[in-house]
């Protein structure tokens, strides 16, 4: 062999095994233990320096109800997707299995939001789970602590039936609670998973570890359920009475598109978290801003009272509605809704590209309130504002103030809460604290219904009262992937049928 021939190969050698020394390189100092911790320096954070963004993506923030709406009703078929990473199932079986809010829109989706808006919600299922939970309200000491472990234990009892062991259902909820405060960490895993894996090791058997203890938690439950399911389903299986119920006789379709199949494990213990965080999370939060206003509103909380009081008989209470809806549009406590486009798009006069995501700002829709965007922005790391011109600004009156009468008659006009379909997306849009258009909550029904039973109950069981010693209720918010109050419900109980005081 010639010289010459030989030197291309010899320089592509010498370059393939530079390139491979300097990635076993890079591999390993990210793989050791980062000195930059004791320094007090995030690893995120030299990335950033570096230029490398995992799991983060450019974002166009939408804070107008107007253009929101045209894009998430109207034009529907561009903006049905969320971005990928919002969920331990999809991340953990690398994008192959999903949850409701993870799977992209298309027959899996429609199979799985039907099952949960029409059978799992169905009132066959709701009104036997709701008798099995029966006094599922609990004491309450202290407030949200309190308040999450009644509705917990409530949705454990919708979703498993009500035979599951008490400390169980503690087990379980602090399981879901450390995961859902762990889940905003695992976003790395969404983009580049091989590399983010490598990256963050610790993190990664975090999550999987997280998994694990769902797995053995729901699993052996689904089991049994399926169980007696068959020894009790001939001929014919019974009626479901459950959401796990509902998710074993649930076909959907494969991924030829013509057969059916049943759920996997991993599908259905996904599915199950996502009932049991969404159900419970959002509802507790708006409790305890509801509960936080009445506090500092003692007028409010009295003409509620007596309204609930009054309609003993079952007559539909206005104000209480009024209340909750109030604390919907105030507190909402998804803060804002995010689409990734599946293709280029103009948006309120701006350009987003195919990849980008959308990010719609509900909290401030709700409150029109210019600068809000950059207290909500500051929130969610890497975000990068291309703020939309547009702004049609419909303002409440006083839209910072607690003010339910505004939801009563003679109030302020044109008020929808669901946004659903094309027509309705003409009326003018004043809050959207459950999003609009196809991807709208589908637990809005269930989920005004429990704020109004336990508020109803709450303030006709205690007064609410602030703790004379301590400084007036502090309503500042933590933008979490929840939003609740930064510090945590503190009040004066007061039962009402006899004089007992409670500080909880
Ligand atoms: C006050 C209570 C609640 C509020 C404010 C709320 C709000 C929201 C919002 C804003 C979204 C995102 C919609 C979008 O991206 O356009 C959502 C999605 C979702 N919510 Fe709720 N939610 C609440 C309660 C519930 C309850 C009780 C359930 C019952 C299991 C539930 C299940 C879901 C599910 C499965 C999704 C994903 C829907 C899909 O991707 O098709 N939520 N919710």
């Amino acid at each position: 062999m010639e010289m010459g021939s030989l030197l291309p190969h010899a320089a592509s050698l010498f370059a393939v095994s530079m390139a491979s020394l300097m990635i076993a390189a890079v591999l390993s100092i990210v793989r050791r233990p980062w000195p930059w911790k004791t320094a007090a320096i995030s690893r995120e954070a030299v990335l950033r320096l570096l230029g490398v963004r995992l799991g983060d993506v450019p974002t166009t923030v939408v804070r107008d109800g107007a253009v929101a709406v045209d894009a998430l009703v109207r034009r529907a078929d561009a903006f049905s997707d969320r971005p990928a990473g919002g969920g331990a199932t999809s991340i953990v079986s690398g994008g192959r299995a999903h949850n409701i809010n993870t799977v992209p829109h298309g027959p899996l989706w429609v199979a799985l939001r039907r099952n949960l808006t029409s059978e799992a919600f169905h009132p066959d299922v709701s009104a036997s789970a709701a008798r099995s939970a029966g006094g599922g309200a609990g004491v309450v000491v202290p407030v949200r602590d309190c308040l999450y472990a009644a509705l917990f234990a409530l949705n454990v009892a919708t979703c498993f039936g009500d035979g599951v062991d008490g400390e169980l259902v503690g087990a379980m909820r602090a399981a879901q609670q450390e995961f859902l405060r762990f889940l905003p960490r695992a976003r790395v895993f969404s983009t580049f998973q091989k590399a983010a894996r490598l990256v963050y090791p610790d993190r990664w058997k975090q999550l999987l570890r997280h998994r694990r203890r769902q797995e053995e938690m729901y699993l052996p439950l689904i089991r049994a359920i399926n169980e007696q399911r068959r020894t009790r389903g001939t001929p014919s299986p019974p009626p479901p009475t459950t959401y796990v119920d509902t998710l074993l006789y649930l076909e959907v379709p494969a991924d030829d598109g013509r057969r059916r199949r049943k759920l996997s494990d991993g599908e259905m213990v996904g599915l199950v978290s996502e009932y049991l965080g969404a159900a419970t999370g959002t509802v507790v939060a708006q409790l305890e801003w509801a509960l936080a206003n009445l506090v500092r509103r003692p007028d409010i909380q009295t003409r509620l009272c007596g309204e609930v009081e009054a309609a003993a008989g079952g007559e539909p209470c206005a104000y209480l509605r009024a209340v909750v809806m109030e604390c919907l549009r105030r507190h909402p406590p998804v803060s804002s809704v995010q689409r990734h486009m599946v293709r280029d798009v103009m948006l309120g006069g701006a350009h987003v590209a195919r990849g980008n995501v959308v990010s719609f700002a509900i909290e401030e829709i709700g409150r029109r309130q210019h600068g809000m965007h950059e207290k909500l922005g500051a929130a969610l790391p890497h975000r990068i504002f291309f703020p939309v011109s547009q702004l049609h600004y419909q303002i409440w009156t006083s839209s910072e103030e607690f003010s339910p009468e505004r939801f009563m008659e003679g109030g302020e006009e044109g008020v929808r809460l669901a946004i659903g379909s094309k027509q309705e997306a003409t009326t003018k849009v004043k809050m959207m604290p459950f999003s609009a258009g196809r991807r709208t909550c589908p637990g809005m029904g269930y989920a005004i219904l429990h704020l109004e039973y336990f508020l109803a109950n709450l303030v006709t069981a205690f007064e609410w009262r602030r703790v004379p010693w301590e400084e007036e209720v502090d309503l500042t918010a933590d933008y979490g992937f929840i939003t609740t109050m930064q510090h945590p419900l503190r009040a004066l109980v007061v039962p009402l049928s006899n004089d007992r005081s409670t500080v909880v």
